[in-house]
């Protein structure tokens, strides 16, 4: 037991005789998208990730040469590799001796080996860490999914528990990369000529469809722009960097910086409609309305994985090229002192009592932090009901009170809040 869950089970926060649930994690599992380790490897991971997902043919042929341009692997493997390690160094740290798992959705280590393994080593109640920052089905309840079918097909339900790290897109650590290369590759710009007017700052991210946009969270949590807590998240997180990039870039004389959110790798067919503008677009638009340079942003995004690589860094670089625009393309937080130190606050708080509603935690914007438990109408999956974790309407799937002291009578969840 850690110093952090020894004061916890110590401590009556809410000062009506309840004792904290002491939810005694025992190791954190990084969650990871997966990726292809080599050519041959391409087929077979695309196949995985759109499984079931109504992905033209087409498409996989088009991102397969993506793949194989940059060797037939990608990257993702060994940043989330290195994002494992760093966090358990920065845990144990802290204190904190709780070792860090890592398994994929798409691509090995998949998430049912890492459980089989994790269960035979001892490991109980797992901490869930997604390395997707934002509320949607395709960043949020598809982590959690992955987690119960993996339980589930591993015959681990009740014998191990999985929760999830709520999403921390709000989280001033994972936003002070973007901040800082925002700020560095402005200065670029001008040390190369331009203005700050002549600057557009694009923010990008996954595009999702506006279907899937829509029901990506309650509209109890501040999400009042069209879109849904998605697009809401990523509007607030944009607003955020400029403001800090405003304020480190007051020797200017201040500037007022002209921004936009655009969309990029959308994949479905084209009837179906997904978050626009696509990078591209705005590009031409931007180009258009005279502007002769761009900062692009991807701050959907936690590493330098193959969609930021090939879509900016091939593609939309390619775009600003033809167009004769400036172009610079913001890194991602990766292994970042202060994303790491913004991930162990995250796993410390769940050390130290019961789950907690949306709002009640720390969040660096003025959005309320969402819930460590999702709600049913949170990142709704459109197709189909399959088991999860880490949700209110989840709390069933493995008896929490086999655990002593480890129960968490979904009846109370409720009452708290929890995912209203
Ligand atoms: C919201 C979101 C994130 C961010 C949150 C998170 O990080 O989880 C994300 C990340 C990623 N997406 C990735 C790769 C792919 N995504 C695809 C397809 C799709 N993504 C979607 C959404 C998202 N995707 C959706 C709605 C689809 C359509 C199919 C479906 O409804 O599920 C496809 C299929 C081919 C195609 O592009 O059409 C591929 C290959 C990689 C790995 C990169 C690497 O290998 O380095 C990463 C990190
Ligand atoms: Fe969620």
């Amino acid at each position: 037991m850690t110093s952090g869950q020894a004061a916890a089970a110590a401590t009556d926060t809410a000062g009506d005789g309840h004792r904290p649930v002491d939810l005694g994690y025992d190791a954190v599992l990084l969650a990871g998208f997966g990726g292809p380790e080599g050519p041959d490897d391409v087929m077979p991971f695309l196949r995985n990730v759109t499984r079931g997902r109504g992905i033209p043919d087409e498409r996989l042929v088009e991102v397969s040469h993506h793949y194989r341009a940059l060797g037939g692997v990608s990257p993702i493997n060994e940043q989330n590799r290195r994002l494992r390690r760093a966090l358990e160094q920065e845990l144990q740290r802290r204190g904190v001796e709780l070792p860090v798992l890592w398994g994929n959705r798409n691509w090995a280590p998949y998430l049912p080996d890492v459980l089989t393994d994790a269960a035979a080593a001892g490991h109980r109640r797992l901490l869930g860490l997604a390395t997707s920052a934002y509320s949607s089905y395709s960043s949020c309840r598809q982590y959690r999914e992955d987690f119960g079918m993996a339980l589930a097909s591993t015959g681990l339900v009740g014998r191990v528990g999985i929760d999830k790290i709520r999403p921390y897109y709000d989280q001033p650590g994972f936003l002070a990369p973007f901040v800082d290369g925002t700020a560095a590759a402005l200065r670029d710009a001008l040390s190369e000529g331009l203005t700050p007017a002549d600057v557009e700052i694009v923010f990008t991210t996954h595009s999702i469809p506006d279907a899937m946009a829509d029901v990506s969270g309650s509209a109890t949590l501040g999400d009042h722009r069209p879109g849904g807590a998605y697009v809401t998240q990523h509007l607030a997180a944009a607003e955020s960097v400029i403001g800090q990039v405003t304020a480190e870039l007051a020797d200017l004389g201040g500037t007022s910086l002209s921004w936009q959110l655009a969309y990029q790798s959308r994949s479905g067919p084209p009837s179906q409609p997904w978050l626009e503008p696509d990078i591209n677009d705005v590009l031409t638009s931007v180009h258009g309305a005279g502007r002769r340079g761009v900062v692009v942003v991807p701050i959907g995004f936690v590493s330098d994985h193959v969609e930021v690589v090939w879509d900016l860094d091939h593609e939309a670089a390619e775009t600003a090229e033809e167009l004769g625009l400036f172009f610079r393309r913001v890194t991602t937080p990766g292994t970042d002192p202060r994303f790491l130190a913004a991930l162990a606050d995250l796993v410390q708080e769940r050390l130290t009592g019961d789950p907690q509603p949306a709002g009640v935690r720390s969040t660096g914007l003025p959005l309320p932090a969402r819930p460590d438990f999702c709600a049913p109408e949170c990142c709704v999956n459109l197709r189909a009901v399959r088991p999860t974790t880490a949700a209110v309407d989840s709390a069933a799937d493995w008896p929490r009170t086999e655990f002593p002291g480890c129960d968490v009578d979904p009846a109370r969840l409720a009452a708290s809040g929890i995912g209203t």
